[in-house]
């Protein structure tokens, strides 16, 4: 189906907005009226812009608080519509957007207001223009789509009609089954809109928290299948107000609104096959396991030395490239030597199929990394993740595919506890956190868990872990805060979790192995005991080692930290039963105590 955007989703000016929404490939736009007027294009040049970009101007939002007034308001607000009649032609835009009125001086008088949009119509006629009726969910007296579409059918009118908007319906709680009565002519627009739950106000809500569809919590996919039964046809028009995205660059926020309007046809094709106007794009391959996690260092021997304290074997070294592999059990990192600042700079994903994989995130608009390699190297492709992580989709020591690990020409690694990567955790720029949750669950087919608020001693840490449905991949998402404490800097620090089958025996081995495990404080182990009873012993050694614990209604967990080293550290971590989560409980334990612990000085060796 056609797809839009409205200008007031994205940021810059209106000629910014749209070459970035041309870029992305809509191919229509709703023009907010403050992006006109503050352009210093006349409407002409504005409509010749968007005509060579390839974009309709598919609706203009120039009104406000029209209907169910006094004969005096009432003839103000013709006037004015006239003029905007006027530039809606200069403009090239034939469907002007009314939203319900939340002014004072509205009647509550479903007659007077379809009269007065009748009147409002009729000379939009006499300019080919059209008027789309939207009930705000905070509108004075009309609040709901189903009594905008009766005083609409009231008015009786051919150019009136009504815009339903998502976000309105949704947030009100409204069944938004109610949509099939409507006459498909009859539904002029249809703006779309996500927001994560939250109990507030809901014009705060609307103006500050909206998402694109798939960021938030809203049930957009049933709601379409409602739009499309009526026999809409129309466009898919995003309206996305948010804090985040008026900031954010307006060309990636282009393409991570497209990216929503894809997977919201695709999850809309699957419920309703008859709707063979969506597009389809090809199936999502969902990864299968971590095949490694790539760190870049400058050289700097810490890393590896950590890695050896943790029972890491250095099993190969690449044929062509300065990387290493180091291996324990299933768990494979490479460490390579040409970056600088210790990162966490790419991560391999097994997947049964890679071809599959790349054509997937091709089709949602991912960056697909050009391929370096030798003429001996194994295959590798790859995209690049929001926060510009390098994702590989391989497939290791399978007959039916060359592997990647045979670029190292492996030895054995020693045998130990550490059996493979339970999940990473890359820390992502704040105005990118809802792109990304996005993209690991469109772009990769993995779930969306619920977002957590994580308190550190100098600001507040947001996180979302995405996973597979058998937990084989969790990524968890975290977003750093700015900090602005001189002595605490922000350092956005990622780390690799390794899953142990022994946590008490990794720990023990790294406690033998020098000072490389996380202090904790012991008051966390009084308020242990207090919170559980696992017995003397067990309380015992959870504080001798530095273990922190937690369990949900599936299972245990215990899990460690080692010191940081540039922005990296590791987890070790032991899920006891079928716990799902990733300690969250203790994240405040774990964020003050490593401010307790910056980061190794470059070149001391931790021990
Ligand atoms: O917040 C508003 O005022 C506003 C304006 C126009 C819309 O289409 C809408 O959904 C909200
Ligand atoms: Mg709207």
């Amino acid at each position: 189906m056609r797809k839009s955007i409205a200008t007031v989703s994205l940021s810059g000016s209106l000629t910014e907005k749209l070459a970035a929404v041309a870029a992305a490939g809509f191919d229509g736009v709703e023009i907010f009226e403050n992006d006109l007027l503050s352009t210093p294009l006349r409407p002409e040049q504005v409509r010749e812009r968007a005509a060579d970009l390839g974009l309709s101007i598919d609706l203009y939002q120039p009104f406000r608080d029209f209907e169910a007034v006094s004969a005096g308001l009432l003839a103000r607000n013709l006037r004015r519509a006239e003029h905007k009649f006027q530039v809606m032609q200069r403009l090239g835009a034939t469907q002007m957007l009314v939203c319900s009125s939340v002014s004072p001086d509205a009647a509550d008088d479903d007659a007077l207001a379809a009269e007065q949009l009748h009147m409002l119509a009729e000379r939009a006629a006499g300019h080919g223009i059209r008027i789309a009726y939207e009930a705000l969910a905070w509108g004075r007296h009309v609040n709901e789509y189903l009594h905008a579409w009766r005083i609409v059918r009231m008015a009786d009118h051919p150019q009136l009609g009504t815009c339903l908007d998502s976000f309105h319906v949704l947030s009100r709680g409204s069944d938004p089954g109610g949509i099939e009565a409507i006459p498909a002519e009859k539904i002029f627009y249809l703006q779309l809109a996500d927001a994560p739950l939250l109990a507030m106000d809901v014009l705060q809500w609307s103006r500050h928290y909206r998402c694109f569809p798939g960021q938030g919590d809203f049930d957009l996919a049933g709601f379409m299948t409602h739009v499309l039964r009526a026999g809409y046809s129309g466009p898919l028009s995003l309206e996305v107000f948010n804090d985040v995205f008026r900031q954010a660059s307006g060309s990636r926020t282009a393409v991570d609104a497209m990216r929503s309007l894809i997977a919201l046809e695709e999850s809309v094709a699957a419920r309703l096959p008859e709707a063979t106007r969506l597009g389809v794009p090809p199936q999502p391959v969902v990864p299968t396991g971590f095949a490694f996690a790539e760190l870049a260092t400058s050289g700097d021997a810490r890393l590896g030395e950590l890695l050896g304290q943790l029972g890491f074997t250095r099993t190969g070294v690449h044929t062509g490239k300065p990387v290493e592999l180091w291996e324990q059990g299933r768990a494979r990192i490479l460490l390579n030597t040409e970056g600088d600042d210790p990162t966490l700079s790419a991560i391999g994903l097994e997947t049964p199929d890679p071809a599959g994989s790349v054509k997937r995130a091709e089709s949602l608009l991912s960056p697909v990394l050009p391929r370096d390699r030798g003429p001996r190297d194994a295959p590798l492709d790859a995209v690049a993740a929001p926060d510009g992580t390098q994702l590989f989709f391989c497939r290791t020591a399978q007959p039916d595919h060359p592997s990647w690990r045979d670029d190292f020409d492996p030895a054995e690694p020693a045998p130990g506890e550490i059996t493979h990567i339970d999940h990473v955790a890359l820390t992502q720029p704040w105005h990118h956190f809802d792109e990304a949750s996005l993209f690991y669950r469109s772009v990769l087919g993995l779930r969306p868990r619920e977002s957590l608020e994580l308190a550190d001693p100098y600001g507040l840490l947001r996180s979302r872990a995405v996973s597979d449905p058998t937990g084989a991949v969790r990524i968890a998402l975290n977003v750093a805060y700015v900090s602005s404490h001189p002595s605490h800097p922000d350092i956005p620090r990622q780390h690799v979790a390794l899953a142990s089958r022994d946590i008490i025996a990794t720990a023990r081995r790294l406690r033998d192995a020098g000072p490389v495990v996380l202090a904790i404080p012991d008051n966390y182990y009084d308020d242990l005991e207090a919170r559980h009873d696992l017995g003397p012993e067990r309380h015992r050694t959870l504080r001798e080692l530095g273990l922190l614990y937690d369990r949900d209604e599936h299972g245990e967990f215990l899990h460690l930290y080692t010191v940081t080293i540039g922005r990296i550290f590791f987890e070790v971590v032991q899920r006891i039963g079928g716990y799902r989560g990733y300690g969250a409980q203790n994240a405040p334990i774990r964020l003050a105590a490593q401010h307790a612990r910056p980061p190794a000085e470059p070149g001391v060796p931790v021990r």
